[in-house]
């Protein structure tokens, strides 16, 4: 994949805080290197700490790194410059700010005087679609309803990348679906290029095509997620040592009966079929992510 395909390219990138009391520092990210296609709706998933809203705050040219850098649509990002054409970027943070007192339709005249492109009938299909009221004040809607709002803000500034910190947990299951499959039409439909972070992994399957996973500050993953579960597949039998077929094993548990690999084959080849009464099945993008904590937290304890 050559850089000029590349809507997102991360280099080095880190953030190191000072802490508030005492003297010193902690590094928040370290050293993140990766890069998301255009178009793609990418998976920022790690646990409470990772450094996912750092990285996201940043890239947002809301916080300016310690080290590395990040280019978007190719220009370099800059805290606090403010960018057009190509490399438009919108964030939407976890707290959502909106004027409590202003009805919806107001809210959004007001993100039209701010954004010097906008698209109204973009932002207004997204709440119309979500049937948000535009004739209530933002402050009497409910959490997922301002969530709402705050999306079609941010599409309605047309942006080239899409930036969303925890945009589903305020969120129910039904809206949570509905959400992520119109934010990959969205991305489908203009070429957006959309950088999410979540916990929700269980819900990503067939909705994010890139993952990048965080764990304590440090970049664990960044792959297509095609890729990753077409190159792992479980095998379950009968008590064994060795998987029944080739291929690295990631993971192995056994009972006093039974034996259970999670075997990675890298691309191009496929995860070989196997004789019974051994079985396979597909691996889950769940089932990879906590996989690869669990690895990742092992190793560390180890070396601790
Ligand atoms: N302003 C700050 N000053 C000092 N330390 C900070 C600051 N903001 C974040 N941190 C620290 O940086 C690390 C990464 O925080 P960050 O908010 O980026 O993680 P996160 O992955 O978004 O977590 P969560 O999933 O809980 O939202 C944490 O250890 C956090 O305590």
């Amino acid at each position: 994949m050559s850089a000029a395909t590349d809507a997102l390219e991360v280099t080095g990138i880190g953030k190191q805080y000072r802490r508030l009391f005492g003297r010193g520092s902690n590094w928040a990210l370290r050293d993140c290197t990766f890069r998301v296609p255009a178009g793609r709706v990418a998976a920022l998933v790690g646990p409470n700490g990772a450094g996912k809203t750092t990285l996201l705050t940043m890239l947002a040219g809301l916080l300016t790194p310690t080290e590395g850098s990040a280019q978007i649509g190719g220009r370099p990002v800059a805290a606090g410059r403010s960018r057009g054409g190509e490399g438009r970027v919108s964030f939407v943070a976890q707290d959502k700010p909106l004027y409590r007192q202003l009805q919806v339709a107001t809210m959004l005249e007001v993100a039209a005087r701010f954004n010097h492109v906008w698209d109204p009938s973009r932002a207004a299909r997204w709440l119309e679609r979500f049937e948000i009221p535009l004739d209530r004040p933002c402050g009497r809607l409910s959490g997922g309803q301002q969530a709402q709002v705050a999306f079609a803000i941010a599409l309605g500034s047309c942006p080239s990348v899409l930036l969303l910190d925890e945009p589903l947990s305020n969120l129910d299951p039904l809206a949570r679906r509905e959400v992520t499959q119109e934010l990959l039409t969205e991305a489908a439909d203009t070429g957006m290029t959309v950088l999410l972070s979540t916990h929700v992994v269980a819900e990503l399957g067939g909705v994010t095509d890139h993952l990048v996973l965080l764990a304590d500050g440090a970049l664990l993953v960044d792959d297509a997620v095609d890729d990753i579960l077409g190159s792992h597949r479980y095998y379950v039998g009968p008590r064994s040592t060795a998987p029944p077929v080739p291929g690295e094993v990631v993971r192995a548990s056994h009972t006093d009966h039974q034996s259970t690999f999670l075997l990675r084959v890298p691309p191009p080849l496929e995860p070989p079929a196997v004789a019974a009464p051994w079985t396979s099945r597909e691996m889950t993008l769940e089932d990879f992510v906590l996989t690869q904590l669990e690895t990742k937290r092992a190793n560390s304890r180890r070396a601790a």
